[in-house]
């Protein structure tokens, strides 16, 4: 369990075809205390991603600093346990083989070996140690990942929308173990999304960011009790609320992308503030 602090970051990416450069985020400053589920949440190229790579060490900040507990970040480290989408598992390894191929080499074999069973079984893959990835579906293998990330006992977990590609079931499953992962373990959980329901049902805040200029809109507290009742008022009130604002986030995109093709009308239709955004954007 530890603080991440990101203190006043800027990305900037140069664009060499156009000889110049497009700066995703400046002045961003955000605080995510020991133990805290925080979301980050917005519109496709807002940056969710760009930020959880720097709190990674996977990409460097063009300004500002971030640090994990007392280590300023500079490049990716076992205090920082990483899940992305895909699960990027190694097909040729068993379950328990890919876990333990992430464990410290220093561990002796049996003892990676317990360690990672132990992590398999969190995630409740006790029965599937001995499979290859090929014979698990797509949930099962977002779960090993997370078993992997935990495997390395991290201060800090990072998930780039690691539920992104999977259906809803599974997702809803996954909603599930992460909570009670993230209950058993106590870590410090930053989690990217753009779906508004995934990011109420398991933040203490949700961090919604916003383009042009890029950065941090407004922080939601979310105050509800767990585990959230998605038909309930309170949580009914607090998407509507988000998705007022991220409704126009989502404007601004599309205008961007579309020029003169973009039809205000058609987009608050389709974006305004329907609840089944809320699905998924
Ligand atoms: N290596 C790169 N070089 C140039 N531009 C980049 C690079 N990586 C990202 N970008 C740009 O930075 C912006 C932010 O990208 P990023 O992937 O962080 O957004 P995001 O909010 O995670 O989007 P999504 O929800 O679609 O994944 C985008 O405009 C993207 O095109």
């Amino acid at each position: 369990m530890e603080r991440v602090m990101i203190t006043e970051v800027e990305k900037t990416f140069p664009n060499k075809e156009k000889n110049q450069s497009f700066t995703v985020f400046k002045d961003l400053s955000l605080t995510v205390e020991p133990g805290e589920f925080v979301s980050l949440l917005g519109p496709s190229g807002c940056g969710k991603s760009t930020l959880l790579n720097i709190v990674a060490g996977l990409d460097q900040s063009t300004s500002g600093k971030v640090k994990v507990g007392d280590t300023t970040i500079k490049e990716p480290g076992s205090d920082r346990g990483v899940v992305f989408q895909e699960a990027a598992l190694m097909p040729w390894l068993t379950v328990l083989e890919n876990v333990m191929f992430a464990i410290n080499k220093k561990m002796k074999k049996e003892e990676a070996k317990e360690h990672a069973t132990k992590y398999l079984k969190l995630v409740h893959l006790s029965k599937f140690l001995h499979s290859y990835p090929h014979e698990l579906s797509g949930g099962m293998k977002q779960r090993v990942a997370i078993a992997r990330a935990l495997s390395m006992d991290p201060k800090v977990l990072l998930m780039d929308e690691p539920f992104g590609a999977l259906d809803e079931q599974t997702r809803m499953m996954l909603h599930k173990e992460v909570q009670y992962i993230w209950e058993e373990t106590k870590k410090t959980i930053l989690f990217v999304t753009h779906n508004i329901r995934e990011s109420i049902l398991l933040s203490d805040r949700i961090v919604l960011m916003g383009t042009r200029p890029g950065g941090i809109r407004k922080i939601y507290t979310v105050d509800l009790p767990r585990p959230r009742v998605p038909a309930s008022p309170e949580f009914i009130q607090l998407e509507q609320d988000i998705m007022a604002i991220l409704g126009g986030e989502i404007e601004k995109v599309m205008k961007e992308e579309m020029g003169d093709d973009f039809n205000s009308q058609k987009a608050s239709l389709l974006y305004g503030t329907d609840r089944n955004m809320g699905n998924h954007i």
